[in-house]
This record gives structure tokens, sequence and C-alpha cells, in this order.
């Protein structure tokens, strides 16, 4: 870990202050003050409701833990990102309303409803962009030297859209699930923790593989883990999973099954999507989605959280603590900070990076972080199987974009058509045509 090199202390943004995830941010940012010390933190979010209920008991925490760091919520982005180093991005654009039905139109065709992928990704994407951009543009007008890291979703659609609209601004676009993975991977081998282990990965965002896994030593983990997995998936158990929801047990475990396409990699947990979209919808109710589990379970337990510490008037026995998604998000604030040029996964232009993919294509790679942002590694070839997914999903990725400058329903509908997971172009329209009229509030007009 980073030790502390100056005497500055950092200014952090939360966009999104109203997240499910805020309170673990805010957690490992207050137990991680001797290694990135802060001397404010505001949050912002257009729901002030919704984000007061947060940041209430965030305020107590505050007052306890480090009552010298300034904390403030706002719902004005000039108050909000002015004077700011750092902004944590996690927006979601038309709220959990709006991803139910993402989820909900799909299936009601028979296509997988999911947050981030197919259709229902493609149109959290179309409302996901213009949000980003603004958010964007505050930061580059209130704050222009910050750097943001944006995990608001779908990634690999709002990095496609700022690569093309804002190609300068310092927003690096990121991922939580590889992180837990590695997590998981680090447990399966008896490790202390994902950075315990040094990786190759490749992909687009939520479509990616690792080509190696070692340990510090240079020890090759990949035998080892491939055994595990080709058995159990990912799936830990015991202690490790006493509180992983059910829906991401069955995604942990069918990572077995996505394995042995190519026993040459390990698979990131998404491709099962892609690669068992029957085996989903099977498994899928279309009346009650991912979306009714969250509300009934991490927005419940977060916002009932919350609630507690403010009538309790005190967080000293709070339950909310560091998970890998914070964990993540603050250890690349402290190598942009500090320079340390700590190699992380981060959601870039490819570049090159991956040689026989789209140099314009936004890939998902290992770069090293330091004061001037990512700086992406080489992962050489992709192999056959792998450039064909990648290259079809991400002219999926560039045509939701194209839809979305152009306001084009035919782009559009191409997007959905191209996309694995949909069957054919008449079930791709009444798909589209069913979400033209959902997200109306938030898409431009196609034409
Ligand atoms: N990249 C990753 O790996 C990763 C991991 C976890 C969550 N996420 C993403 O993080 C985001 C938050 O997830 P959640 O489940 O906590 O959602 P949430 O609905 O609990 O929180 C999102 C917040 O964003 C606010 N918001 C919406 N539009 C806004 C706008 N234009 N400006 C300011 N605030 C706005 C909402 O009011 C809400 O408070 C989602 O985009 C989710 O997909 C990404
Ligand atoms: O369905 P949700 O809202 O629970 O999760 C959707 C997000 O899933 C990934 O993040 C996971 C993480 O990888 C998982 O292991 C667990 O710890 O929770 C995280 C958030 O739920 C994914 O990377 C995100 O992009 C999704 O938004
Ligand atoms: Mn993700």
């Amino acid at each position: 870990m980073v030790a502390q090199k100056d005497d500055r202390k950092f200014s952090v943004l939360i966009a999104g202050g109203g997240s499910t995830y805020t309170p673990g941010i805010v957690l490992t940012l207050l137990n991680g003050l001797d290694k990135f010390p802060l001397r404010k933190l505001k949050f912002y979010d257009n729901d002030g409701e919704r984000q007061k209920k947060i940041a209430d008991a965030t305020a107590i925490l505050v007052k306890e833990r480090a009552p010298e760091v300034e904390f403030e919520a706002t719902t004005d982005p000039k108050e909000a990102f002015t004077d700011v180093d750092f902004v944590m991005a996690q927006i979601r654009v038309g709220k959990y309303a709006m991803r139910s039905l993402d989820e909900k139109i799909p299936l009601k065709h028979g296509v997988v409803g999911q947050e981030t992928t197919g259709p229902g990704g493609i149109a959290y994407g179309l409302r996901s962009i213009p949000g980003v951009i603004q958010l964007v543009d505050y930061m580059e007008k209130y704050s222009p030297n910050a750097w943001m890291l944006n995990y608001s979703n779908p990634a690999a659609i709002v990095a496609e859209a700022t690569r093309r609209e804002r190609p300068n601004s310092k927003i690096i676009n990121i991922c939580d699930m590889p992180i837990d993975i590695m997590d998981r991977m680090a447990a399966i081998l008896g490790f202390k923790d994902r950075n315990d282990l040094v990786f190759r990965y490749y992909g687009l965002n939520h479509f990616g593989w690792w080509t190696d896994v070692r340990d510090k030593q240079g020890n090759d983990l990949m035998p080892k883990l491939k055994k595990y997995v080709a058995k159990n998936g990912y799936w830990v158990g015991g202690d490790y999973d006493a509180n992983t929801e059910k829906s991401w047990e069955e995604t942990f475990k069918k990572a077995a099954d996505v394995y042995k396409l190519d026993p040459s990699t390990l698979p990131n947990t998404y491709l099962k999507y892609y690669l068992y979209p029957s085996w989903v919808v099977k498994h899928s109710n279309p009346n009650y989605t991912r979306t009714d589990e969250v509300e009934a379970h991490r927005q419940k337990l977060v916002f009932g959280e919350c609630k507690r510490i403010v009538e309790a008037g005190t967080a000293k026995d709070t339950e909310f603590k560091p998970d890998e998604h914070s964990t993540y998000i603050v250890d690349l604030c402290t190598a942009i900070a500090y320079n340390t040029h700590q190699r992380m996964l981060a959601i870039i232009p490819n570049e090159g990076a991956i040689s026989n993919i789209d140099p314009t294509a936004t890939v998902e790679v290992p770069c090293l972080f330091g004061s001037n942002g990512p700086e992406r590694l080489s992962m050489g070839k992709a192999a056959t199987f792998q450039q064909g997914m990648i290259t079809e999903q991400n002219s999926v990725e560039k045509l939701a974009v194209d839809a979305w400058q152009e306001h084009s329903y035919t782009k559009l509908w191409e997007a959905f058509s191209l996309c694995k997971i949909v069957p054919d172009a008449g079930i791709a329209k009444d798909i589209l045509d069913d979400m033209v009229v959902a997200n109306k509030d938030y898409w431009p007009e196609l034409k």
C-alpha cells in the first residue's frame, strides 16, 4: 500500500450521492485517510431527497471519525463541482424504475433482460450518455484539473460516447466485476487479496478474459484456478459467500460452463448472457427481475441502515463496510494522486492494446495508473473466438452511440439486431418499439 508522501489533502465529490454504493465508499475513504488524506467530501445528486437520507448518516460518520473533514451534500452543480480533485461518478439515469423496464421488456419478448447487456443495456446507455457528459462538463467548468472515475453504467457505451464527445476530458471509466472476480481468485488460491495477483486480461467491459494470473514471484496460478473454475465457477462458498444473493450465486457458478468454451483463458461472469442466453431466459422470471431483488435487499439494507444511524445519532456500530467496489475506486484515486503506476484495469480507447482489434474500440485492459492517468499495457492478439466476439459486440456498442448522436432509429435497430443475444431483426424491432415508448422522457426523438 502507498505511504503518504506529502502534506496534500484531497477534495472528493461523489456524483450520485444517493447511490446504494455511496456508504461503502465513505467508509473506505474514512478508513484510509492515512493513505489518501481528505480535506473535503461532497455529494451531488439531482434527487435531493434520496441523497439526504445517505448524507444525514454520512454527516454523523464523518463527525465521529474525521471531524477535520468538511462534508456537504448539494443538488447545485456549481457548489458541488467547485474545488474538487476527484469526482467519483455513479449515477443511474432513470433510476430503478427504468432499470426494471430494461429487464422486463426484453424478457417479455423471450430475450435476456439485463442492466448492461443486450437491449436493456443499450436502452440504459442512451439514457446515461447525456447524464455522464453533463457531469464531465460540470467538472471541466468548475474544477478543470480534477479527474473523474466513472462507474455509471453501461460503462462500455458511456466510455465510447465520452471518447467521441469529450476526447480530451479526464474521465476514466471503470468496472468492479473483474475486481470482485480477482478477489475470488485470491480466496480460491489462499492469498490475502487481489493485490497479491499479477494478471493479464483483455476484452470489452463486461466482456473479457484473463490470459494469465501469477503471484508476485511469477509462479503461474492458472492451472490451479482453471481446475477450480471448471468445477465451481467463481463460487467460493462458506463465510466468503455468506451474504451473496441467490442470483449472484447462480452467476458465479455458471462461470464453470462459460470457462469450458475456451479452456485457455478464464472468463468474465457477464459472458454467460452472450454464450448461454436461452439458459438465462429460462432461469428468469419476467415479473420479478434483478431490480426487484435489489430494491428488496441492497436498497432496503442501505437506506434502513442510514435511517438507523440517524435515529441513533451515532454510527459507531455501523454495518457499512468497504468492499471491492469502494476499495477499487479509492485505490485508483490514490494511484493517480501519488503517481504510483499501480497496474489496474480501465475501460479505454484500444489504440493497439489488443493488436488485432479496431484501434478506436473501447476496450478493458490493464493500465499503469499515475498522475497522467492510465497508460495502457499491450495485451497482444485476441484469439479467433475472442476476436470474433469482441468485434461483433464492439460494433453493437458503436451503433448504439451512433444512434444517440444521429438520433437514428435505424442505427438503434441495427444495434439491437447485431447483438448476439437477440435472435432476429423482427424481435429486435418489437423490443425497440416498446423501448422507444418507455424511454420517451430520456432518449432523443429518433428519426
Ligand atoms: N461500473 C461498475 O462496475 C459498477 C458497479 C456497481 C454499480 N455501478 C453503477 O453505479 C450506478 C449506481 O448504482 P446504484 O444501484 O447504486 O443506483 P442508485 O439508483 O441507488 O443510485 C444512483 C443515483 O444517481 C442519481 N442520479 C440519476 N441521474 C442523475 C443525474 N443525471 N445527475 C445526478 N445524479 C443522478 C439518482 O438520483 C440516484 O441517487 C449505476 O449506474 C450502476 O450501474 C457500476
Ligand atoms: O445487480 P446489481 O445491482 O447487484 O449489480 C450490478 C453490478 O454488477 C457488477 O458489480 C457487482 C460485483 O461485481 C458483484 O460481485 C457484487 O459484489 O456486487 C457488485 C455490484 O452489485 C458490475 O460490475 C456492475 O457494473 C453492475 O452494475
Ligand atoms: Mn461493471
